[in-house]
């Protein structure tokens, strides 16, 4: 049993949908910018397509790197938008997060800390993979503990689980030096659990939809900065802002989608070498 655990209602058809929201890299200075594009700018107008699209969700997951220069005004700006949705926000940090200055702001701002979402059909854990300093990721102990109680609690229910770092390479050197350290005892762990239908995840700021035996592995973009797919040196991709719909369905289905913002507007830097 985790200390922090929410209740979720499904819909009317018994689906459980969430939008996701990753690496916004928000600066505390409105003019902030990351290799060239401002990330206030690019959040904003990802969030302003979301209102437009007025897709029904239950909640929204923030999977980490929310802040880029650690301050609290990056974390209230994220807090603001969130604010502006009646639906709920459920969040965990990137490697970039200052997690005093966030569970301060988001605590403030009314922005739940539940780490354990259930439902009728399904449970979600957001796990924290963050290794103060440094961009790669590693889960402690206690982490393993309360995904491993959770999913002892809830053996009937079908379980995503949610966290900052990718646990298979992305296939782009630079980036995968910087994954997941100890993916190998997540998995182990998850084999024994054939309710677990899905890993969740940020951090590489482009889209990854993999199988990998009973787990679907997903990634999503960020809503600023692109990575170049398959590429050994760092490169940006000239495709937009991003966010994912996720819809987990009674029978255990994940149906998912992407969407962006036109790349025209935010690609950044095309000769940055790296931040
Ligand atoms: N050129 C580079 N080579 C290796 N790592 C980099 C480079 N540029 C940025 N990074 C790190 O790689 C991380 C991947 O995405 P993050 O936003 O977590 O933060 C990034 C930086 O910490
Ligand atoms: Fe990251």
């Amino acid at each position: 049993m985790t200390q922090n655990k929410t209740q979720l209602d499904v819909d009317a058809d018994g689906v459980l949908t969430f939008l996701q929201i990753t690496d916004t890299h928000l600066f505390g200075k409105p003019e902030g910018e990351l290799l060239g594009v401002n990330t206030r700018d690019s959040f904003l107008a990802v969030m302003g397509e979301v209102a437009a699209q007025k897709r029904p969700i239950q909640a929204v997951l923030a999977t980490g790197d929310i802040s880029q220069d650690h301050s609290a005004e990056s974390y209230a700006l994220f807090a603001e938008q969130m604010q502006n949705l009646t639906e709920p926000c459920f969040w965990l940090p990137g490697n970039h997060d200052f997690q005093p200055a966030m569970n301060a702001a988001f605590e403030q701002a009314g922005i739940a800390a539940a780490k354990q979402l259930v439902s009728e059909y399904w449970q979600v854990i957001l796990l924290d993979t963050q290794v103060m300093g440094v961009p790669h990721g590693q889960l402690s102990t206690a982490q393993l503990e309360m995904l491993k109680a959770a999913l002892d609690e809830y053996p009937d229910k079908y379980a995503l689980v949610l966290l900052h770092h990718h646990a298979i390479p992305a296939g782009c050197a630079w980036l995968d030096q910087h994954d997941l350290k100890n993916a190998d005892e997540l998995f182990d762990l998850l084999g024994q659990y054939q309710q677990v239908k899905g890993l969740l995840c940020g951090h590489i700021h482009q889209e990854m939809d993999q199988q990998y035996d009973q787990l679907r592995l997903l990634a999503t973009p960020s809503t600023c900065i692109q990575f170049k797919p398959q590429s050994d040196e760092f490169a940006l991709d000239k495709k937009g802002p991003g966010w994912r719909y996720l819809a987990l369905l009674p029978s255990g289905k994940i149906d998912t989608q992407v969407h962006r913002l036109n790349g025209a507007f935010y690609s950044g830097d095309a000769d940055a070498t790296g931040y």
